[in-house]
C-alpha cells in the first residue's frame, strides 16, 4: 500500500507559538480521513503542509512520494484539490464561479492554455453541474450564497484531477439541506472507482461521510490518537481532544457527540 502522504515528528513553530508539536501521521491510497479537533487546534496548519503550502519547522513531509523541501511545489500543488475558505481571501470580486474552477487548472495546462482552455471550461462547467451549482456559472463568485461558494471551491478542488483531496471545513455555514446534500455528494465522490485519497477538516460529526476509514484527532497541535474510525472515534477520545465529557453517537454509519 503506498503513502499518499507522510509526515514524520513534524512541528511548526511561529515565535514561541507551536502550532504543531511531533506530528507522525501516515495517509495510504485507499484510505478516507477525517480530522477533528477544537478551535486553534491545528488542524488548518496540518492541511496547509498537506497541501503544499507550509514547510515545517522540524521534521519530514513526503507528499505523493516527495518530499517537502527537495521538490518544486508548483509542480505538486496540482496534484492536490485544496478547498479552503483560505482561499477565498484572494478572489477577485468579478471573478465568476467557471472562472474560481477553470484557473485551479492554469497550473497543469498553463503552458498549452491556448488550446485547452475550451475543453478546460467545459470540465469546469461539468464539474459545477455535478455539483449543484451550474446555473450560477456566470455569477461572480463573491455574489454567491454560503452553500454555492462551497460547491464551487469543492468543484475547484476536483478540476485538475488531483491524487489528494483536502476538505477544509466545507460544511461550515451550510444549512441542514446543504449539510446533508453535501455529505451525500461527498460519499458519493470518494466511493467513486477514481477517487481521490481525501482528508477532510471538520468541527461537526454530523458532517462526516459514511464512507470515511479513519481519523485523526488533534489538541494543542499534537496527535491526541489516529487510525480506523470504527476503533479510533469513541466517546473517550472525543472527551481527551475536547476537553468536555462527550458521548459519542453512531446511527447508519453517521456519527454525533453530545457533552453528558
Ligand atoms: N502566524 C502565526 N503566529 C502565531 N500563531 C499562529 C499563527 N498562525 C496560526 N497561529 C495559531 O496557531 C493555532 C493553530 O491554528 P490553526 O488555524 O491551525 O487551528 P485550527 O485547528 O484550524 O483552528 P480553527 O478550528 O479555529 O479553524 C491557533 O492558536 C492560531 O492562533
Amino acid at each position: 500500500m503506498s503513502a499518499v502522504l507522510d509526515m514524520r515528528g513534524v512541528s511548526v513553530r511561529r515565535g514561541r507559538k507551536l502550532l504543531l508539536d511531533d506530528v507522525t501521521w501516515t495517509v495510504h491510497e485507499d484510505q478516507r480521513w477525517v480530522v477533528l479537533g477544537a478551535n486553534g487546534a491545528g488542524k488548518t496548519t496540518l492541511m496547509q503542509l498537506a497541501a503544499a503550502r507550509m514547510h515545517p519547522t522540524t521534521g519530514q513531509v513526503s507528499i505523493l512520494d516527495e518530499a517537502l523541501g527537495t521538490v518544486d511545489v508548483f509542480e505538486l500543488r496540482p496534484l492536490i484539490g485544496f478547498s479552503s475558505n483560505a482561499l477565498v481571501g484572494s478572489v477577485p470580486p468579478q471573478e465568476t464561479a467557471l472562472n474560481m474552477v477553470v484557473t485551479a487548472a492554469y497550473g497543469v495546462t498553463g503552458r498549452w492554455r491556448e488550446e485547452y482552455e475550451r475543453m478546460d471550461e467545459r470540465r469546469a462547467f461539468e464539474l459545477l453541474n455535478a455539483w449543484g451549482v451550474g446555473t450560477v456559472f456566470d455569477r461572480p463568485f463573491a455574489t454567491l450564497s454560503e452553500g454555492e461558494r462551497k460547491r464551487v471551491q469543492i468543484a475547484r478542488a476536483l478540476m485538475t484531477d488531483p491524487e489528494l483531496l483536502i476538505l477544509d471545513e466545507p460544511g461550515a455555514g451550510l444549512d441542514l439541506g446543504g449539510r446533508e446534500s453535501l455529505v451525500r455528494r461527498t460519499d458519493e465522490l470518494i466511493t467513486s472507482p477514481t477517487a481521490p485519497t481525501t482528508i477532510l477538516v471538520t468541527h461537526h460529526l454530523e458532517e462526516i461521510p459514511p464512507s470515511f476509514t479513519h481519523v485523526l484527532l488533534l489538541r494543542d497541535g499534537r496527535v491526541v490518537d489516529a487510525g480506523p474510525i470504527e476503533q479510533t472515534l469513541t466517546s473517550e477520545s472525543l472527551t481527551k481532544t475536547f476537553d468536555v465529557e462527550l458521548t459519542l453517537h453512531r446511527r447508519n454509519g453517521r456519527y454525533s457527540a453530545f457533552a453528558d
